[in-house]
């Protein structure tokens, strides 16, 4: 991989893209109201759009956190999946997603039902990790978001972390679980 410092940085509105769908019979579940998995797909695939174009090329979904439903979602919705890069590490994006809803024939405004934090790795032709770069925050929003993804990076690798030397500690101990 080449030196990070050598790829020019893009800013957040190269990539900020937003996937708008409308919401039919065959998108609900038993109770009548729009699968969760409908929007979870929906917000995958804004965000891989996202970081494959902030990263020039494919990348895949590594995690997906922080999957918040605020409000039920239902057959004649207009949703809206806004996505963008929050943070870029090596080869890793956060992408931030904002899912908003409004009624496909009525000029109301949109309510916010959704949001998503997700994780993706730009790859290579062989599937291994590529260097992506850097992202430049531009707005006072885009500077908070890049703070706060920060301290979710850190927190997951913490907990990552700590998953690990527990099983560790209980392999040691001789517990085969
Ligand atoms: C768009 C789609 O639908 S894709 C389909 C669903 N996704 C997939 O099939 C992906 C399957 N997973 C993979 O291919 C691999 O695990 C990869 C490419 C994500 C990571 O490969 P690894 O060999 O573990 O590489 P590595 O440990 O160097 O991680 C690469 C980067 O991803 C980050 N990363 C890897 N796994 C995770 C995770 N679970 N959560 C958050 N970040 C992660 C790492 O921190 C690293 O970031 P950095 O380079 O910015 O420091």
């Amino acid at each position: 991989m080449t030196d990070q410092a050598d790829i020019p940085g893009k800013p957040t509105s190269a990539s900020r893209t937003t996937l708008s769908h409308i919401m039919t019979s065959h998108d609900t579940n038993l109770l009548g109201t729009v699968h969760g998995g409908v929007i979870m797909k929906l917000v995958d695939d804004a965000a891989g759009a996202v970081a494959g174009r902030h990263s020039g090329g494919p990348a895949v979904t590594a995690s997906m956190d922080e999957m918040a439903f605020l409000e039920p979602v239902r057959v004649g919705d207009l949703v809206h999946v806004k996505a963008q890069v929050n943070w870029t590490g090596r080869s890793s994006m956060e992408v931030g997603v904002r899912v908003m809803a409004e009624r496909w024939n009525e000029s109301t405004p949109a309510t916010q039902v959704g949001s998503a934090y997700l994780v993706f790795a730009a790859v290579d032709a062989d599937g291994k990790p590529r260097r992506v770069p850097p992202v430049i925050p531009e707005t006072e929003q885009d500077k908070r978001r890049y703070q706060e993804a920060q301290i979710r990076r850190t927190h997951r690798l913490a907990r990552r972390r700590a998953i690990m030397d527990l099983r560790e500690s209980r392999a040691a101990e001789g517990y085969e679980d």
